[in-house]
């Protein structure tokens, strides 16, 4: 223990505690565990973690496992894809304990994230029955044509224009430069409230939201954004707290208008959990109240209720707002692109506006190579999340590695990769094209492009982010032209990343009105 603690490297290497020695990236210390707390400190505090990850990665080699010491225990860095796909998909060890319960802090640890795999089986299906069908797309892309398009002259729905709309209405009249990422986030909130809630909430509910869930965020990077467990402040603790009671009263009140509509029939009662069929149509309130009432894993726990929906309001929508807004930002540079998808949907869907159908989605094949190229570029969550091994473990590559190594699956070493991506920091859709870059390459390998990790613990979300992400996209540039203004003072450049997710900082464009 004491070898470990004060020399990790000798306690592997020499006295061979830690089963397979891995590469390490290049230190300029004698003691590795301290020899990065620099360069770690600067850039958990930078939230250039990601960057940091991808220059270890370049210098052990593409590919190529490796380790690294932090706070007296090793970490795991598997970048080969046959490892990754051999432990996300068949060793599926849970996530990390110690470093995920920060998640638990909001509303209460026994949730999807943090449960172990006999009791996640069983979240997760309850979960899909509501994001995993056909209803759900449709529920997507009608949101997202209400968002977006309702109010403007010609608008198939008629009705009256939502309030992000107004958002971007009122800065194209005055000229003034829009928060793109931050519009984006009230845009995929609003989506995914009428996916768990089917319901429209008013500004102040999506503000506070808002305001709740980047509290949860941010005094989590606190922590998990240095890679070894740090102790969370009691005024952090104390903000994440209220942000959990927040979110606590308004799913509750969400809870009592949903039993209150199956009281007086304006919304049908799901049929009771057990019944044959998978139900259709239903939203999360219903699958999640369903399960509880019929005794399932939500019976008797309500704030474990609580936490999950949480986590699918938090997965849901700042990620593919982020996913969003950097799209948004590689198109303005690159305008060949942005008129081959216009004119891709103009001459596949009719003319605008026009609220996307899930069926209109295939009929796009260079909006789905934009989606991809979008993604591979700017892997949202850029460094996966921890696991950590129940037992000791042997790899198809042979490393042997003993319980409670702490592993992380990197998706931007593996999207960063310049010998399965040539040219890895450009923005080339046109590479998951048939003819590839048109040089003589196929398109890149499928298993190298993992977004959302793959495996019984991959994202739940893939159907309504991507879903989501289309519809958004098309609909926006058909209607409007964006033009990135200057960064305020201070502010430079859009990569940036809380422990969670990658998003693009200080990003402020020109909205201009397309016809
Ligand atoms: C561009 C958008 C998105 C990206 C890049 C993304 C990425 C990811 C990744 C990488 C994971 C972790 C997988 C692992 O631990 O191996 C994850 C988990 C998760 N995501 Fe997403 N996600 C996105 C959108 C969504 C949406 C729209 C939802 C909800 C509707 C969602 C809900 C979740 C949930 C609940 C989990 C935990 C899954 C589990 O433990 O069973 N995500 N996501």
């Amino acid at each position: 223990m004491a070898a470990t603690l004060l020399w990790p490297r000798f306690a592997t290497e020499t006295l061979g505690l830690h089963g397979t020695v891995l590469p390490s990236p290049s230190c300029s210390s004698d003691w590795p565990a301290l020899g990065r707390v620099r360069p770690l400190a600067t850039a958990s505090i930078g939230k250039r973690l990601h960057h940091l990850v991808a220059a270890w990665q370049a210098s052990v080699g593409w590919g190529k496992n490796f380790q690294v010491w932090l706070g007296g225990a090793r970490w795991v860095y598997i970048a080969d894809l046959t490892d990754g796909r051999y432990l996300t998909q068949r060793l599926n060890p849970p996530r990390a304990p110690k470093i995920m319960r920060w998640f638990g802090e909001l509303i209460t640890p026994r949730m999807v994230f943090l449960v172990g795999n006999e009791e996640h089986v069983k979240v997760r299906k309850i979960a899909h029955m509501a994001l995993l069908t056909s209803a759900t797309a449709d529920t997507v892309t009608a949101a997202v044509g209400d968002l977006l398009l309702s109010g403007t002259p010609g608008s198939p729905s008629g009705s009256a224009r939502s309030y992000q709309g107004k958002v971007l209405d009122a800065a194209i009249a005055a000229g003034d430069p829009l928060d793109l990422d931050a519009w984006a986030v009230d845009v995929t909130l609003g989506v995914m409230f009428r996916v768990l809630f089917s319901e429209t909430p008013p500004r102040e509910v999506v503000d506070g939201t808002r305001h709740a869930m980047s509290e949860w965020i941010d005094a989590m990077s606190l922590v998990t954004g240095m890679p070894t467990p740090a102790v969370m402040s009691f005024g952090a603790r104390r903000r994440i707290r209220a942000a959990g009671d927040w979110l606590v009263d308004l799913f509750e009140a969400a809870v009592g208008r949903r039993r209150a509509a199956w009281a007086n029939g304006s919304r049908p009662v799901p049929p009771p959990a057990g019944a044959p069929e998978p139900p259709e149509g239903l939203d999360m309130l219903d699958v999640m109240l369903r399960d509880r009432d019929g005794g399932g894993i939500y019976a008797g726990d309500e704030r474990r209720l609580y936490a999950d929906l949480a986590m699918y309001l938090l997965g849901g929508h700042d990620t593919t707002a982020h996913s969003l807004a950097f799209a948004i930002h590689a198109l303005t540079s690159h305008p060949d692109v942005e008129a081959r998808l216009l004119a891709e949907a103009d001459a596949q869907l009719p003319p605008a506006p026009h609220t996307v159908t899930p069926r209109d989605l295939p009929n796009l094949p260079y909006l789905d190579a934009v989606w991809k190229e979008t993604m591979r570029l700017f892997p949202i969550a850029a460094l996966g999340t921890m696991r950590q091994l129940t037992g000791d473990t042997k790899l198809p590559s042979g490393a042997v590695l003993p319980a409670g190594t702490l592993i992380t699956m990197p998706i931007i070493t593996s999207h960063h990769n310049p010998e399965v991506f040539p040219r890895p920091a450009e923005f080339l859709p046109d590479r998951w094209l048939p003819a590839g870059l048109g040089d003589g390459s196929p398109p890149p390998p499928r298993a190298a492009w993992i977004p959302f990790q793959v495996g019984p613990r991959s994202c739940s979300g893939q159907l309504v982010a991507v879903t989501q992400f289309k519809a958004g996209l098309v609909s926006l540039l058909r209607a409007y032209r964006f033009k990135v203004a200057p960064p305020l003072p201070g502010g430079e450049g859009v990569w940036d990343a809380s422990v969670m997710t990658l998003r693009p900082v200080n990003l402020r464009v020109i909205v201009q009105h397309r016809t």
